[in-house]
């Protein structure tokens, strides 16, 4: 018997079947190997099986074909729309519109799922996302990359070890470059570094940019049409920066934190009698720190305002303690930063987007002139679609809720001018 791990597939060279033995041993990896490799293996004696078609192997990644998400209209191969897709900024100065066109998706979708998702950084953040992204069955693979090959092969194999008890059928694959993972439909970007207790989110900005600017580059190269999701600290910085490094139209490149600092306060203002989180409703605005803005005007439980259920000052204390959430379990793991409700809201975003139901969530998005904000990355309503922002949503705010709003604005872009002098 002989035992066919990755490396014999390796070594396989050229060979387009490999003959085994019926006693011989073919490891998950070498299968998997093989698949990248476009290689069938076959058992000597056994019926030959059609070749499988669920993977692109390396030397077919530009095949274009349309994302299927049960329940919408099928897209149009992108030759037949009339080539690449375009950026979609309408001429008329606002950004995103309702029901503009969107991008079909590029990858090979074997099982009518709906792609590829990479997720960079194999760290906590980016295992709790490629979980929660393989746990809802619905794309065809989500690839984890992390500069060290090993911990995302690793997590990759753990993932897929729970496919029966998670009921997924979601391919899940670990490598060490953007290259290799391929072309992806929706990128989640976590890698960079974690602040420590004592530091703000701002004291990573030079080191995380030039992780962040490196990766969103090589991203553009190889997955030309994909949705980048920032997840990288300081958010609002790093997403701007995506943008400007990748050259992507910025309704493809989005920041995630207000889902995250909106299902933080959903959970401390149902801890102070608001009712069960999920029937809360409410949106964190502005930026991901010191200048997060929670409109109370917006906060409702179960429809009705949460200032009926809660009184001022703990409703003010609440959405205190939300501002320095991120700073709170800090302090508590002592290394390391929070990864549950992070990566829980990154892949909560990609699905939302994925499913394309028109969701509104909170995101970091290019400001077009709504609130009377332009020309920055920061937190505000938007439109979700297949392609990425359909539109920024514009709330009723209260004066002095845009008032903090166009504060944080000028904050961000302050912030920028100083990244932007040190780089
Ligand atoms: O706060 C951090 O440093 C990580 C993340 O942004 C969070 O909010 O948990």
């Amino acid at each position: 018997m002989k035992v066919w791990a990755a490396g014999d597939i390796d070594a396989a060279g050229d060979t387009k079947t490999l003959l085994v033995d019926p006693k011989d041993l073919v490891t998950p990896l070498a299968r998997e190997r093989a698949r990248e490799l476009g290689i069938d293996i076959v058992t000597a004696g056994a019926t030959p099986t059609p070749p499988a078609v669920t993977t692109p192997t390396r030397a077919a990644v530009t095949t274009a074909s349309p994302v299927a998400v049960p329940g919408t209209p099928k897209p149009v191969p992108r030759e037949a729309a009339g080539g690449p897709v375009r950026s979609m900024r309408p001429p008329s100065g606002a950004l995103y519109r309702r029901g503009a066109p969107l991008p079909s998706a590029i990858t090979s979708s074997g099982r009518g799922g709906a792609g590829r998702v990479v997720v960079i950084g194999a760290g906590h953040v980016g295992m709790i996302t490629a979980l929660r992204l393989a746990d809802a069955d619905l794309f065809d693979e989500v690839v984890l990359v992390d500069i060290d090959e090993g911990r995302a092969a690793g997590v990759a194999l753990d993932l897929t070890h729970t496919a029966a008890l998670g009921g997924f059928a979601t391919r899940v694959r670990g490598t060490g470059s953007v290259e290799d993972a391929g072309p992806a439909d929706y990128v989640v970007i976590t890698a960079g570094r974690a602040r420590q207790p004592g530091m703000s989110r701002s004291d990573l900005v030079s080191t995380n940019a030039a992780i962040v600017g490196d990766l969103a580059g090589r991203v553009a190269a190889v997955s030309p049409h994909a949705v980048i999701v920032v997840v990288t600290n300081p958010l609002d910085e790093m997403t701007h920066h995506a943008w400007q490094a990748s050259g992507f139209p910025p309704e493809r490149v989005v920041g995630m934190a207000g889902v995250l600092d909106t299902a933080r306060f959903q959970a401390l203002a149902s801890l102070a009698g608001g009712g069960r989180a999920d029937r809360i409703d409410a949106v964190a605005l502005g930026s991901h720190g010191e200048e997060m803005v929670i409109p109370l005007s917006q906060a409702t439980s179960s429809g009705r305002p949460l200032t009926e259920l809660i009184d001022k000052t703990t409703l003010e204390a609440v959405v205190d303690r939300a501002r320095g959430s991120g700073a709170e379990v800090v302090g508590l793991l002592k290394s390391g930063s929070a990864f549950m409700a992070p990566g829980t809201s990154a892949a909560g975003m990609v699905l939302a987007m994925a499913r394309d139901r028109g969701q509104i969530m909170p995101a970091a998005v290019l400001a077009d002139g709504s609130y009377g904000i332009r020309d920055v990355y920061i937190g505000l309503p938007a439109r979700l679609g297949r392609g990425g922002v359909r539109e920024i949503v514009e709330l009723d705010l209260r004066p002095d809720e845009l008032r903090a709003l166009r504060q944080a604005a000028d904050r961000i872009k302050e912030r920028l001018s100083q990244l932007a002098a040190v780089s």
